[in-house]
């Protein structure tokens, strides 16, 4: 991406996903009832007025790109695949965490181009701690509103290795975290695309997701944690690819920060896939 198009972006999608935040925090902090969609997933006020700030921002930048966002209707393929560029967006990832109100829940914000994710940004609104990336400009985070910008780096493989897993999705995975990592790895629980944060500052080494995910819960952290210099790749080590088909759910996978180790020889001895 280039450099001032990726900067000014990066900036503009930024504070967008400070103003999602603000809409969020403001049913946060009050009773919200919860409802449960088609899938038992919880949907609250929170998740609606978060997509319609982050729609009317992104339908206000120029030039406008599509969107496709968990709480939008999906387009149907035939046009999706069309597409060299659209916004990917999860207005509230986490709404377990949000509903159990204990901060581990993100604004999710990317841009797909020809099925890579290029620009990337990730607000946890409790802390307000913003992650950012663009394609060759790094990866960024912001401790609070105009606070000072802090480029982040993932770390060499620890040993005893970090684990970040989900809080309440998806087995432990022990048997094949302890082949790949060791015995004594340590597992952090933790809700949202924040596991894939945790990993870009060089605070944890692996997440490890089996089970469904959707588009829009992986792309906007990838580009932070690829950024970063880490990866997230399918359990045959191929890395992440968005817009593939008609359907929106990503194949299992693996974030890693030591994106210099050989994870697809890594899964194979786990046994993976
Ligand atoms: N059966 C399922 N199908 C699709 N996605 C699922 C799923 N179960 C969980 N997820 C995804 O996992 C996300 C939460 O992951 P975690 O438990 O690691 O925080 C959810 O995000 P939302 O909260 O945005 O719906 C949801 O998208
Ligand atoms: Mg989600």
């Amino acid at each position: 991406m280039s450099g001032a198009l990726g900067h000014a972006l990066l900036e503009q999608v930024g504070a967008l996903a400070r103003r999602a935040g603000d809409a969020i925090m403001a049913i946060y902090r009050q009773d919200f009832e919860v409802e449960f969609k088609a899938d038992h997933s919880p949907l609250t006020a929170a998740d609606l007025a978060a997509q319609k700030v982050i729609a009317a921002g992104l339908a206000s930048l120029d030039p406008v790109w599509p969107i496709v966002s968990e709480e939008a209707r999906q387009l149907p393929w035939e046009q999706r695949r069309q597409w060299t560029r659209y916004w990917l967006v999860d207005p509230l990832d986490g709404t377990r965490e949000f509903v159990k109100r204990n901060g581990e829940f993100t604004v999710n914000i990317a841009l797909i181009e020809n099925h890579h994710s290029v620009l990337g940004v990730v607000l946890a609104p409790v802390t307000g701690e913003l992650f950012a990336a663009a394609q060759g400009h790094g990866a960024w985070q912001q401790a609070h509103e105009g606070g000072a910008w802090q480029r982040i780096a993932t770390r060499a493989l620890a040993r005893p290795a970090r684990v970040a897993g989900s809080r309440s999705h998806g087995g432990a995975q022990e048997d094949t975290l302890r082949h790949m990592l060791g015995d004594d790895y340590q597992l952090q629980p933790l809700g949202s695309s924040l596991k894939f944060c945790l990993i870009a500052r060089g605070a944890a080494d692996v997440y490890l997701r089996r089970g469904p995910t959707s588009e829009w819960d992986t792309a906007a952290a990838q580009c932070v944690l690829e950024e970063a210099g880490g990866a997230v790749l399918d359990l045959h080590g191929q890395p992440f690819r968005y817009n593939r088909g008609e359907s929106l759910l990503n194949p299992e996978f693996i974030a890693v920060g030591d994106s210099g180790i050989d994870w697809t020889r890594k899964l194979r001895d786990a046994g993976l896939p």
